[in-house]
């Protein structure tokens, strides 16, 4: 660690201030909210990725008690609230990177993530909020609730999935990314809010949905859950 030398002119106080600015620098915190019906490692890996790119050193797990956009019989969970959130406890026992947090379970009804920000907002005020989400969520942004707003009050982090791309962007959201996109990781870090960050693109050929249509086929999901939330499942009996 550099020590700052005690100095008595104008200028070297002038640099000392300096110094002290840029360790006060805020710190990141990434937010993963989803349904995670089950949670996966597509889940996991890719939060952890964005971790390492930015990094973070605390990702939230935020299940959902309703997402918004999944209200219709076919787009429901199947699990229940408390056994998707058990899930996602189990998640984050075994890494250290994530902490679960009901909020929204708490709240119950639907899970507008501009809610859940302003509560984060009070409760870290001193944290940059990084909200990471995947591609298919980013086609879908312009559609959430006061989706603007939710941009004053964090940056989205897009992390790549396969079958979905760029070329699925509506206008709309093509012109909100001309005017929030950002490339470059150091200056986002020095920035509050209002960004739209992708990161480094690693594909994970998972979802929940094919998790959910192996299960019932008793295919095997090794290579997609870890063993513990597998063991959970069966235990239960999810998705038969
Ligand atoms: N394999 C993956 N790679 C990167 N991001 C992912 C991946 N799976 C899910 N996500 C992102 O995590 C968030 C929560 O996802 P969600 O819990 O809906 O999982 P899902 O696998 O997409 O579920 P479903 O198949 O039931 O729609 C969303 O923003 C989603 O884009
Ligand atoms: O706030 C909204 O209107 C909104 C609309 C769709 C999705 N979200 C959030 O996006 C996250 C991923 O949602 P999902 O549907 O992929 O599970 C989850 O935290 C949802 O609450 C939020």
């Amino acid at each position: 660690m550099r020590v700052a030398p005690i100095l008595s002119s104008s200028h070297s106080r002038a640099t000392t201030f300096k110094a002290s600015i840029n360790k006060s620098k805020k710190r990141g915190l990434g937010i993963l909210g989803g349904s995670f019906d089950p949670i996966h490692l597509g889940h996991t890996q890719s939060a952890q990725a964005v971790a390492k790119e930015l990094a973070l050193s605390e990702v939230l797990l935020i299940p959902a008690y309703i997402s918004p956009l999944k209200t219709t019989p076919d787009l429901v969970p199947h699990a229940s609230a408390k056994q998707r959130a058990e899930m996602v406890e189990m998640a984050c026992q075994s890494n250290e990177l994530f902490s679960c947090d009901t909020q929204e379970l708490s709240r119950a009804g639907h899970s507008y993530t501009v809610d859940t920000l302003k509560a984060l907002k009070e409760s870290h005020p001193n944290h940059i909020l990084y909200f990471i989400i995947g591609m298919d969520s980013l086609i879908t942004f312009t559609q959430w609730q006061d989706y603007q707003q939710i941009l004053t009050l964090c940056h989205l982090v897009v992390n790549t999935r396969p079958e979905h791309d760029l070329s699925q962007l509506d206008n709309h959201t093509k012109k909100l990314l001309s005017q929030h996109q950002i490339n470059d990781k150091e200056v986002l870090s020095t920035l509050d809010s209002g960004k739209i960050f992708f990161a480094d693109p690693v594909y994970y050929d998972i979802s929940s949905t094919q998790i959910r249509q192996r299960i019932a086929q008793q295919q095997s999901c090794e290579k997609l859950l870890t063993p513990i939330i597998t063991d959970y499942i069966k235990k239960n009996n999810l998705y038969r």
